[in-house]
């Protein structure tokens, strides 16, 4: 079995619902080691952006493996799980989107939209999602550290004069 995952999760109160639902899935799927639930709770309203850079800096300390963010579009949680350095946050509400995350972007956090997608379709891709492992001697490795290039690089356009280098 690959190596069992520490995943956070989060909502704003858009998506509270469906990190409850979300939350029991993982915590009863033998894939998941811990799962970290960085709110809201059901009286709360933190506004998106902080519960997504919460769930993000979990990742990006070490002290989580992925993170699953829910908010009313998974547009917003993402944006703001994306400014933590070093993590890749993706909406995906599609099968084939939430395989190539993992696969060809090696994204930790993947993000639903409460107001978008289905119930059964998010517990269906979840159980897909913690499936995927990322290969790091696979092609798309490079194009990953391309991205953290260009995040170093606080977008200057310096990494740009050497697109085509990488794989
Ligand atoms: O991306 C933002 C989320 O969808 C959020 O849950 C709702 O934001 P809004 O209330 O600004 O539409």
């Amino acid at each position: 079995m690959p190596q069992r995952l520490r995943v956070a999760i989060g909502s704003d109160d858009a998506g509270f619902d469906y990190k409850e639902l979300l939350k029991a899935d993982l915590e009863a799927d033998d894939r998941v080691v811990a799962v970290t639930d960085v709110g809201v709770g059901g009286d709360e309203h933190t506004p998106y952006p902080y519960v997504g850079a919460a769930a993000a800096r979990l990742v990006a300390e070490g002290k989580a493996d992925r993170a699953l963010l829910v908010c009313g579009t998974g547009l917003g949680v993402a944006i703001a799980a994306n400014k933590v350095p070093g993590v890749r946050a993706v909406t995906a509400h599609d099968s084939f989107s939430v395989e190539r995350a993992v696969l060809s972007n090696d994204a930790q956090v993947l993000c639903f939209g409460q107001r978008v997608v289905g119930i059964e379709l998010a517990r269906r891709l979840l159980r897909e999602w913690l499936g995927y492992r990322f290969d790091p001697t696979s092609a798309s490795a490079p194009k990953v550290a391309a991205i953290g290039e260009v995040e170093a690089d606080a977008g200057t356009g310096a990494v740009g004069e050497t697109a085509g280098s990488c794989g």
